[in-house]
């Protein structure tokens, strides 16, 4: 039964992208939300760096509150939103205040979660609050939901997907439309897929926030961003793009995370950086801002979540969700269980993992080149399922592209530790895993 004289009343700190899809949202979907949640949400407060800014909606029936202290203190709210972003500073402030002044607290924030969660979940948890952050990891799909409520009863053996809207927006640009970097980027942001600072976009940072929420959730485990291993997708090149495709792959930017027990003890391998996924996989066929998640359970066999990782409008509507929680009484724990029951796995060591690489090299046109990479490789214990030589540029480099037969990594390391300081290789060569299936 709704009670509408009882309504959640919310603060909102950050008017921005997300900030404005929160209030869109609320108005839009006043009553379908209100008999939802079993009563109305309605916001009391909000905040932003700028009073006076055109935002399109308004903000007239909300008190502006400059002070976020107050905000986070204020009697007549139940739950705080921020929608401001970064790890530290105001943000973290405003969530360490709210939680101690005894409101529940939702946000966006991944690159605070991922920071900062066991701490703001452990002050959550002393004081029975919830802490919620849907929209932190891709956007509009409800998959730490998905994860933490739906998939509760399993063991999750593998999680990995495409976590980053803005890179998945300019690789599919640039796979299609033999577009620019620099340009797809720019529209990217103008979209308002892009972090504040792009370069956490694309140097895979983002994702890594996202990844290792996405493991806490999916394993039991505390939350460990500092052991993910990182790359972005700033040196591929549109020659990668179209070796990959003439070798049958896409290149997508995946964080990838398992529980790898090989050496004896559990440990934690959580990895972001661009792979190549063969055309026939689910995940090269995820274009745009999309997001999909893959999760392995036990007894679910193989999730797929899908759906739209960024953007006003998706990532609200998971805030907004957190809000219906909330307002429903749900204040379980904000990782998979309480704080103190979770495990703290060491993380893994990823030279012995098993798989095919690709490598592309610029080397010197000139006799003999192929034979010393392939005499490195060799002495590695690597070989080559394919190899595609381009032709010459008349500044006489010439590109070598190739996937090699499945082998450990530290092969790579090995056989590109043999080549570097050769004067047949022009520039750091670019190394990318491959999906197994
Ligand atoms: N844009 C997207 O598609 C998604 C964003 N997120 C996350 O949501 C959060 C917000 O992102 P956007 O809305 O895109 O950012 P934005 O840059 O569009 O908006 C940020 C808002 O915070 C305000 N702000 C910044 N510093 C402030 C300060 N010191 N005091 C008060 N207000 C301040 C700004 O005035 C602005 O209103 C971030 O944590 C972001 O990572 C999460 C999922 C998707
Ligand atoms: N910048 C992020 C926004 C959503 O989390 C992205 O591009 O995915
Ligand atoms: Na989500």
């Amino acid at each position: 039964m709704s009670d509408h004289s009882n309504p959640l009343r919310i603060a909102l700190a950050g008017l921005g992208t997300v900030g404005v899809g929160v209030i869109q949202l609320i108005e839009a979907n006043r009553e379908i939300i209100t008999r939802r949640a079993g009563r109305a949400i309605e916001i009391v407060a909000v905040t932003a760096r700028e009073r006076s800014k055109d935002r399109g909606v308004d903000l007239t029936p909300y008190r502006w509150m400059d002070d976020m202290t107050a905000m986070a203190g204020a009697a007549d709210v139940d739950a705080v939103v921020e929608l401001i972003g970064g790890s530290d500073g105001p943000a973290l402030t405003l969530a360490r205040e709210s939680l101690d002044s005894g409101k529940c607290f939702v946000t966006a924030n991944k690159a605070m979660i991922a920071h900062h969660g066991m701490e703001l979940a452990a002050l959550a948890e002393a004081k029975g609050l919830a802490l919620k952050y849907e929209a932190a990891v891709a956007g509009g799909i409800p998959v730490i939901k998905g994860l933490r409520e739906g998939a509760a009863a399993n063991r999750i053996e593998r999680v990995y997907g495409i976590l980053n809207g803005t890179c998945n927006y300019i690789l599919s640009a640039m796979e299609k439309d033999g577009r620019d970097f620099a340009d797809v980027l720019k529209d990217a942001q103008e979209k308002g897929f892009a972090e504040a600072d792009p370069a956490f976009d694309i140097d895979g940072v983002d994702a890594a926030h996202k990844l290792a929420i996405l493991a806490a959730i999916s394993f039991g485990t505390q939350l460990d961003f500092d052991a993910v291993e990182i790359g972005g997708i700033r040196k591929i090149m549109a020659a990668d793009i179209a070796q990959a495709k003439a070798l049958g792959y896409r290149i997508r930017l995946l964080g990838l995370a398992e529980v790898d027990g090989s050496n004896g003890d559990a440990s934690l391998f959580q990895r972001v950086h661009p792979y190549l996924v063969r055309t026939s996989h689910p995940l090269a066929h995820v274009t745009g801002p999309t997001n999909a998640v893959v999760a392995e359970g036990n007894f679910s066999g193989r999730l797929l979540f899908q759906g739209a990782g960024a953007g006003d409008k998706p990532t609200a509507s998971s805030v907004v969700a957190d809000l219906v929680d909330i307002a429903r009484g749900e204040t379980g724990p904000a990782f998979a269980m309480p704080g103190h029951m979770l495990d703290k796995l060491p993380p893994a060591k990823s030279g012995h993992r098993i798989g095919k690489t690709y490598l592309r090299m610029l080397v010197a046109d000139k006799p003999g080149v192929l034979a010393e990479i392939t005499a490195a490789m060799r002495d590695a214990g690597l070989s080559i399922e394919s190899l595609i030589q381009q032709e010459a540029s008349d500044d006489g480099s010439a590109l070598i592209a190739m996937v090699t037969h499945a082998g450990q990594e530290k092969a790579i390391t090995h056989t590109l530790a043999a080549l570097s300081g050769s004067d047949s290789m022009l520039g750091e060569p670019m190394v990318m895993h491959i999906l197994g299936e």
